[in-house]
């Protein structure tokens, strides 16, 4: 197969994208695939790492609010649109992908208006921009949460569930805490909050770090890549040692090594990490961002609460001592982190790479 993927922006995104073209490849080993992102998001250095044929576009977001801007933002788009049907012309697919991101509405909009197959995946329960703006033109549809469906004309629709989730557990992880400087086989706390980091979570976790110093658990706590500095900053002023159950990093490229060795998640409630969460069946905190369309997060999570595979914490709530008390309750409570972690692999799609590719070929049969 001949295949050109599109996502854009934030890990979230870009990770389902990274997946479905891994199991392409492990199908078909002959495929060629390209991969367009933009000149801007977190892509231009994940996706090259990876050994993937990398294109970008120039290209920025609407703003809500009417604005000069937004007659750069149309030119941007237009201009993008044509950049992108030079690619497709040239690279000449079977199939356009479009993962989520303003680039994936250039660039899937143009492979529509070339007349080729045309799939897109919905990641999240509340549809993002892009897709919406897509749904009128693409040929099938992906979603990875039911609520999803009836957002989209639904002849389109299939459940397939979020791609990464299966590259998460088909990893053999040969990971040792050792390489991080900590104890291996010694119960551990992720924190991270999303892509990017989040600032109320780092503040909190900042504010705990006596605290973690003295517990007999380990704690590894992401950053963000812009927001590192900022951390170890406030921990210098403030004149907080760090203990040598805690290492702390801007971000971590290998998370699906990471996160089987794993005791409990404490994060942003992003539909990626969400469907991480539950492929592998990790116990998690999560404290749903509330800067997010139609509060998205929220609903994301209150789904695995209601299952009884995590626990909740609002942004409003989150401080050093409610961070503390539920960690701390969880990792003294054997038997309820096992429940949680069945309830979590309970609802884990692990196939849904493979599905998303059935998908696409079901795009180009019946364009043919
Ligand atoms: C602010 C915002 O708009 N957030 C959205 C963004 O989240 P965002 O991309 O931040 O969060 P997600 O949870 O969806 O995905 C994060 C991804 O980054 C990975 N990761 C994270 C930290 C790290 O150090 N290393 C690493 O690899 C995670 O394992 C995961 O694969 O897209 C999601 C999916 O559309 C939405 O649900 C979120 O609401």
């Amino acid at each position: 197969m001949r295949l050109i993927v599109s996502a854009g922006g934030t890990g979230g995104h870009i990770y389902p994208a990274l997946a479905t073209i891994d199991a392409l490849k492990k199908q078909e080993p002959d495929s060629a695939i390209l991969y367009v992102g933009g000149q801007r998001g977190l892509e231009k250095n994940i996706v090259p790492q990876k050994g993937i044929p990398f294109k970008a576009l120039e290209i920025q977001g609407f703003k809500r609010k009417l604005s000069w801007d937004n007659l750069k933002t149309m030119y941007l788009f237009l201009k993008a649109v044509k950049d992108a049907k030079k690619i497709i012309k040239e690279f000449k697919p079977d199939v356009v992908v479009g993962m989520g991101g303003y680039v994936s509405g250039a660039v899937v909009y143009a492979a529509q208006a070339m007349g080729i197959p045309t799939v897109i995946h919905e990641q999240n329960s509340v549809v993002g921009l892009t897709n919406k703006f897509l749904s009128r033109y693409v040929d099938k549809i992906g979603i990875a949460f039911e609520a999803a469906r009836s957002q989209f004309p639904q002849a389109k629709v299939k459940f397939v569930g979020n791609p990464r989730a299966q590259e998460v557990v088909r990893v053999r992880s040969h990971f040792n805490w050792n390489e991080y400087g900590l104890k291996n086989n010694k119960p551990t706390l992720l924190i991270f909050g999303g892509s990017q980091g989040a600032l109320k979570i780092n503040q909190a976790t900042i504010e705990a770090m006596p605290a973690f110093n003295q517990r007999n658990y380990q704690v590894v706590f992401v950053t963000g890549q812009k927001r590192y500095e900022g951390v170890i900053a406030q921990l210098n002023q403030r004149h907080t040692l760090v203990g040598e159950n805690v290492v702390i990093k801007p971000y971590i490229s290998n998370m699906p090594e990471i996160m089987p060795k794993v005791s409990i998640i404490l994060g942003r409630a992003g539909a990626t990490s969400i469907a991480e969460i539950t492929a592998l069946g990790v116990p998690s905190i999560l404290v749903p961002s509330p800067y997010v369309t139609a509060d998205h997060q929220t609903k994301n999570a209150q789904s695995l609460v209601k299952a009884g595979a995590a626990e909740m914490i609002t942004e409003d709530n989150l401080n050093s001592e409610s961070l503390l008390k539920v960690v701390d309750n969880l990792m003294n409570e054997d038997a309820h982190r096992l429940e949680m972690e069945h309830a979590a692999k309970q609802i884990g799609v692990v196939d849904a790479a493979d599905q998303l590719v059935a998908l696409m070929r079901t795009a180009i049969s019946e364009k043919h």
